[in-house]
């Protein structure tokens, strides 16, 4: 649906001088995908996704939607093309002087919708995004998650095959966040649309996306399916990332004090309903406290992260032989010390 080939983005910093904010990006997006692309500040995420719809032309490589190339085009048939792509703003961007369902019939005008058949379009779309109580307030009426939900409707009015969404939950709270992504899935089931969407956080990616890239310095480091990216992260800067967001660190001090071997046991799928610890704790009369964790459900498939501390005093030999019992049955062990 989306292939982005080898693209480069170069802005002028002076004189004859370039800094490159996308360096050499490929990516396949199949159609019907939640894609998420997640890095820090000034990654180079905005600007590769503006790319996609020709906001922002590629200094070097293409970019092709649905077999055509976007970066080859330019008048009406831009134009033409761009009204296949929809996208969404951090900020909104609503005109502040039109009502919601003028906000939405603009869209609609500007691809050329014959006059009696916007009003029953705007009408169907604003139920769709639950805000047909609202057509006739002004944005500045209507809250943040409402005024997204602006946002959305206006975007995917003309059935777009692809919408694109830059930072669509960071001006929200976390509450609101969780019902835009909500709908953002939502509209990808009922409708088809493949989603694009960049973002700074892990959880907005571990929430709706399918598969994930991962920016850094304007390269994309690590791409995959979200779970296995959660699971297996290869690159430091996607483990930092995943790190941050799973939240597991221990005190220092509490690091520092504990006897006995402190291990970080990964469970997945399976691996997580086990009763791996009791078993070892019968086994092998260890004792197993448990000093952190949790286990997160990452579409259908659960990811769990235990920190836990084994001891026995009397046989220390025993504690060797229960981290061999759980290496063997888990994803992965980290011995952080003992
Ligand atoms: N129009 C521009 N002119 C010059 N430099 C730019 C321009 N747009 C972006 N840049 C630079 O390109 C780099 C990537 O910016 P970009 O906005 O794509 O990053 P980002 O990952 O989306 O960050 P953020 O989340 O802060 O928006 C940054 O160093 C930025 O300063």
């Amino acid at each position: 649906m989306i292939e982005i080939e080898k693209v480069c983005v170069d802005f002028p910093t002076g004189r004859n001088q370039t800094s490159r904010a996308v360096d050499d990006v490929s990516l396949h997006i199949a159609s019907g995908e939640i894609f998420g692309i997640v890095g820090t500040s000034g990654a180079g995420k905005s600007t590769l996704l503006r790319t996609l719809n020709a906001l922002q032309r590629p200094s070097l490589g293409r970019v092709k939607i649905a077999g055509t190339e976007i970066t080859a085009l330019e008048g009406s048939q831009l134009r033409k093309a761009r009204q296949r792509i929809g996208m969404i703003f951090q900020h909104f961007n609503l005109m502040h002087t039109r009502t919601v369902s003028q906000n939405v019939a603009f869209s609609l005008k500007a691809a050329g919708w014959e006059r009696g058949k916007i009003a029953p379009r705007v009408a169907e779309i604003l139920k769709l995004v639950g805000l047909d109580d609202k057509a006739n307030r002004y944005p500045v009426q209507l809250s943040g998650g409402q005024k997204q939900r602006v946002g959305i409707a206006r975007a995917i009015a003309n059935h777009p095959d692809v919408l694109l969404c830059d930072e669509p939950t960071s001006a929200l709270d976390l509450e609101t966040s969780a019902t835009i992504l909500a709908l953002l899935k939502q509209i990808n089931q009922q409708l088809g649309i493949t989603i694009v969407l960049i973002t700074h956080e892990m959880n907005v990616i571990k929430s709706i996306c399918d598969r994930v890239a991962v920016m850094s310095g304007g390269k994309v480091v690590e791409a995959g399916e979200v779970f296995d990216i959660f699971a297996h992260p290869q690159h430091a800067f996607t483990q930092q990332l995943v790190s941050h967001t799973l939240n597991l660190t221990l005190p220092e001090r509490l690091q520092q004090h504990l006897h006995g071997s402190l291990l970080k046991i990964l469970f997945i799928g399976d691996s997580a309903e086990q009763p791996v610890l009791s078993d070892v704790a019968v086994k092998f009369g260890v004792a197993v406290n448990i000093l952190h964790g949790k286990i997160e459900y990452i579409g259908e498939k659960a990811l769990g992260v235990l920190v836990v501390q084994l001891t026995a005093p009397h046989n220390p030999s025993a504690v060797d032989a229960a981290v061999e019992h759980i290496r063997a049955r888990t994803a992965q062990v980290e011995v952080i010390n003992g």
